[in-house]
């Protein structure tokens, strides 16, 4: 990726919700409108847990909530479901590390893009050698959303990344909360990705406007400070 093309994906990064049909109380697709309307910057479809779609009804809505974003303009990505990915034309894919490989991954989704999770500063060295586009570290706090999720690793674990040299941009993820934003991007990061914050509150698109308004205060901020 050119260095204008990942100052792009740094600013799309920058409020991007995470959901699926587990998460959401009313339809998926209306929340992805909802949080688009409270300044959400990306969207990543992610269908997992307890009665989790699968097959048809998953892709059916994958490209519902994909319309909601094509007629927004907001970008599009699909967690762990290369075909899914593939079959609806999505702008990008995110893996973790017990995922498909990023390496087969990246020959199989060609430019599009491609985010890793990563959980330390080795491995986020380690992403920076492969040919991803962004890194998503977490969880920072602890998270009732991932059933697998590790130990959080606190900010300190986003600024130990940046102190390695690791300049690729990095989104957080992990118990996000308004209260939370500042010192996230404080530590170094482009952006936060949340799921319950905007998914389980009661108006989606007032919570994603108050992480978005914490976002403009952090960066008027802390842009220039941070490591
Ligand atoms: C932006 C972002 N960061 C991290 C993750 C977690 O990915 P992974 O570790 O593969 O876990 P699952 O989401 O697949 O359960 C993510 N989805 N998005
Ligand atoms: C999907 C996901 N991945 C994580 C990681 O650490 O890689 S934490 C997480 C869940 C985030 O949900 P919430 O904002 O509700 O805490
Ligand atoms: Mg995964």
């Amino acid at each position: 990726m050119t260095g204008a093309a990942a100052e792009q994906l740094r600013k799309l990064l920058r409020l991007y919700i995470v959901l699926g049909s587990t998460n959401c109380k009313g339809d998926p697709a209306f929340v992805t409108a909802e949080a688009i309307r409270g300044g959400a910057t990306m969207i990543q479809f992610r269908e997992k847990g307890l009665h989790a779609r699968t097959g048809a009804a998953k892709e059916k809505l994958a490209r519902r909530i994909q319309a909601v974003c094509r007629a927004n303009g907001i970008p599009f990505i699909v967690n762990d479901d290369i075909e899914l990915a593939l079959a609806v034309d999505a702008d990008g894919v995110h893996i973790g590390q017990d995922d498909e490989p990023a390496s087969q991954v990246r020959e199989r989704i060609g430019n599009k893009w491609l985010g890793l999770s990563v959980h330390t500063a080795e491995e986020a060295k380690l992403a920076a050698k492969l040919n991803v586009d962004y890194i998503g570290v977490g969880p920072v706090y602890p998270t009732a959303s991932k059933a697998d999720a590790r130990e959080a690793c606190g900010t300190e674990a986003i600024r130990e990344i940046r102190e390695h040299g690791v300049t690729l941009p990095l989104v957080a993820i992990g118990g996000i909360t308004p209260e939370r934003v500042q010192e996230v991007v404080y530590a170094g990061a482009d952006g936060i990705a949340v799921i319950s914050a905007v998914t389980a509150a009661p108006d989606s698109r007032d919570a994603a406007q108050k992480l978005a308004r914490e976002l403009n205060s952090a960066f008027w901020r802390y842009g220039s400070l941070r490591p």
